[in-house]
Parts: C-alpha cells; structure tokens; sequence
C-alpha cells in the first residue's frame, strides 16, 4: 500500500467523488470504465489548461477543481507525446489538434522516421481543497498514423496503439478500453479506492 493511501484508510467523506471535465467524450469513457465501483457525480467545467509537465499539470488542476468544488475531486489530464519530440505535444495536445488537424500532426514528424509515440493520461485525487493530490498514470505506446476511422473523439483516429492494426477510432470501444491510458490509469484509481477503504456518507438520513 503506498504512504498516501495508507495515510487517509478509512477517510470518511460526505460526498461523492466529483469528477470535473469539460469533455462530455472523456466522461462517457470514465463513466464506462468506472461503472459504479467509485461513488461520483460529474461536473462539467472548462479549467485553464496549464503549462508545465504532465504530472504538475494534473496535480495543479485537481487543486483548482477542489477549491471550486470545495469537496473531493477527480480530475483527468490526456497527453499524446512524440518520441521524436521528447514527448511533445504533451499536455499541449489539444491546441494542436485545435490548430493542425490530424493532418497537422503527421506533418509535425514528417522530418522524422520515427513515428512512435505514447498516449499518456494521468488522473489527479483531490479529497479536498487544501489536500495533496495523489496521482495516477496510464501509459499505451503506438505510433502516429495518417487518420482512420470515426473523427469524433479528438486525436483517437490517428493513433495505432502497439499491437494493434486498428486505430483508437477504429476499435470497438470495448476493446479500447481494455488497452486505453485512460483505463489503464483508471484500473490503479479503483485499486486505491479498493485499498484505502473511503468510507462515503452521502445520504444524511443514514445512522451508519
Ligand atoms: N482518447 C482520448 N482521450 C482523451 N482525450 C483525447 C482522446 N482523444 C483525443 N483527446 C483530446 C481531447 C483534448 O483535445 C485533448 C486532451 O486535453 P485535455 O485538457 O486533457 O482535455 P479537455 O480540455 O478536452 O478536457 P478537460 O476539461 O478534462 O481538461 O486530447
Ligand atoms: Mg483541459
């Protein structure tokens, strides 16, 4: 059991884990993955994407949804990191996309043979606004592809994650989620959820 988790075992809280995201397409993939194993509510907010490494990032944006939440929080930070860019575009992924297309991005390693890359997401626990945040990380490598497959969720038709010859878009979600980052960070939240043990108390009726 990690320190962090072994410090707050048997943490009562009063109210569900909330989960803040502005992208309706990452909580459908979380609600998902989650099912109904963590108590959570999710709340739909645009926080200021910032500027550093991804885990700074992530664990500075956990702070800001906690205050605004005022309660414990879930936040998720996506990174798509070239190899040959020592990991950019990063955290700066979706201002990329914003203003390349996928078009853009294979033309950004156009000068390069290697095409490989990693899709990195970290998620960032917050049980309240003046609490560290604990962190999670899920790594998938692949490499970057010319786009294949539905374009409805961001980066996903250009990356072909290793193993695979189908593109994140052209999977089955089912089988994306098996191999995503995103379950892959999510399946180490669960486990502390499962180890530390929270106690929730969300209904005020309740004697227990
Ligand atoms: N499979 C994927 N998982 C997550 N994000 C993806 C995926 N494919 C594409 N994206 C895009 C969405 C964003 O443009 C970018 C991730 O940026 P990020 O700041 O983490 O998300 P976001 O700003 O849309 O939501 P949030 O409000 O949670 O920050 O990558
Ligand atoms: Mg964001």
């Amino acid at each position: 059991m990690s320190s962090a988790t072994a410090a707050m075992k048997g943490l009562v809280l009063s109210r569900p884990v909330t989960f803040v995201t502005g992208n309706a397409k990452k909580l459908e993939e979380v609600r998902a993955i989650l099912g109904n194993s963590i108590p959570f509510q999710s709340l739909k907010l645009d926080l200021p994407e910032l500027q550093g490494e991804p885990e700074d990032i992530s664990k500075e944006k956990a702070r800001l949804a906690a205050k605004e939440v005022n309660g414990p929080v879930l936040v998720e930070d996506t990174c798509l990191c070239f190899n040959a860019l020592n990991g950019l575009p990063g955290p700066y992924i979706k201002w990329f996309l914003q203003k390349t297309g996928h078009d853009g991005l294979n033309n950004l390693l156009m000068a390069y043979d290697d095409k490989s890359a990693f899709a990195l997401c970290i998620f960032s626990l917050a049980m309240g606004p003046n609490v560290e945040p604990i962190t999670f990380l899920g790594k998938t490598p692949g490499k970057i592809v010319p786009a294949r497959g539905p374009k409805d969720f961001g980066w996903d038709p250009i990356f072909q994650p290793d193993g695979y010859d189908q593109t994140y878009a052209e999977m089955a979600k089912e089988e994306k989620n098996k191999i995503s980052h995103r379950s892959r960070a999510l399946s180490l939240v669960k486990s502390h959820f499962a180890e530390a043990g929270y106690v929730f108390q969300t209904d005020t009726t309740s004697t227990g």
